[in-house]
């Protein structure tokens, strides 16, 4: 866990530019894996995140609380919440960098309790990268994007090579993200 005051980034790095083929500040992003529990929408009790382009180095996310993610009765469980914060980062290095990445750290605050029936809103932010260390934060506020802070996080990503998912998940994992080998080239920085 970082302590109160330690810088972060915790080691130098450069600023996180957007790739050419970045979508531009307004843009919605879509779902990048329709099974994916953070954002897919063939997952019936998913986080069903949705998010979009902001100006900056910047996604932000919306995540409505349902009764199917409670750990106390009327209120988020602390898991679930560290995974949108987790969907909401990962969105924001996927589509601005376009380096397929996994997350390597995930640290959260619990600043608010968020009960049952709230919005999120998550506005990740790239702040920098070191080789394939790409450092990332968000906040998530309480029902409306200038609401107070409920939740914090800060993560590492590691970029990693495409064989990362198809080694280790599913050998069509490319097919399912639908990346195919004629657009990796050109639309994805692959440099682990
Ligand atoms: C169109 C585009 C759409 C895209 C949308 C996408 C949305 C996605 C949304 C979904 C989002 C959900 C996303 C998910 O859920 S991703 C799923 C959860 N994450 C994983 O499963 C990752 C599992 N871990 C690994 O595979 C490996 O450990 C990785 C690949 C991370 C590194 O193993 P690898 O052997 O390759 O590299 P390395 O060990 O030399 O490490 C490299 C560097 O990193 C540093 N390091 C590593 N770990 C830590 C650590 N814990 N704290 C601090 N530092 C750490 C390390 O010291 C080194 O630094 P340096 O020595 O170089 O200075």
């Amino acid at each position: 866990m970082t302590k109160p005051g330690q810088s972060w980034p915790p080691t130098d790095t450069e600023p996180a530019v957007p790739h050419e083929d970045a979508p531009a500040p307004g843009s919605k992003l879509g779902v990048h894996y329709s099974h994916c529990f953070g954002c897919g929408d063939e997952v019936e009790a998913g986080l069903h995140i949705q998010s979009s382009v902001a100006e900056g180095p910047v996604v932000v996310s919306q995540f409505t609380v349902t009764e199917a993610h409670q750990g106390a009765p009327g209120l988020a469980h602390g898991g679930l919440l560290a995974c949108a914060f987790d969907e909401a980062l990962g969105s924001a290095v996927g589509n601005l960098l376009r380096k397929p990445s996994v997350t390597a750290k995930l640290e959260t605050d619990f600043v608010r309790p968020v009960p049952v029936g709230s919005t999120l809103h998550i506005a990740a932010e790239l702040d920098g990268v070191s080789g394939r260390k790409i450092y990332v934060s968000a906040d998530g506020r309480l029902d409306a994007a200038d609401g107070p802070v409920a939740v914090r996080a800060r993560a590492l990503f590691v970029t990693v090579g495409f064989e990362h998912f198809t080694t280790h998940g599913d050998k069509d994992a490319l097919h399912k993200f639908g990346v195919s080998d004629k657009e990796r080239p050109k639309d994805w920085d692959i440099n682990p």
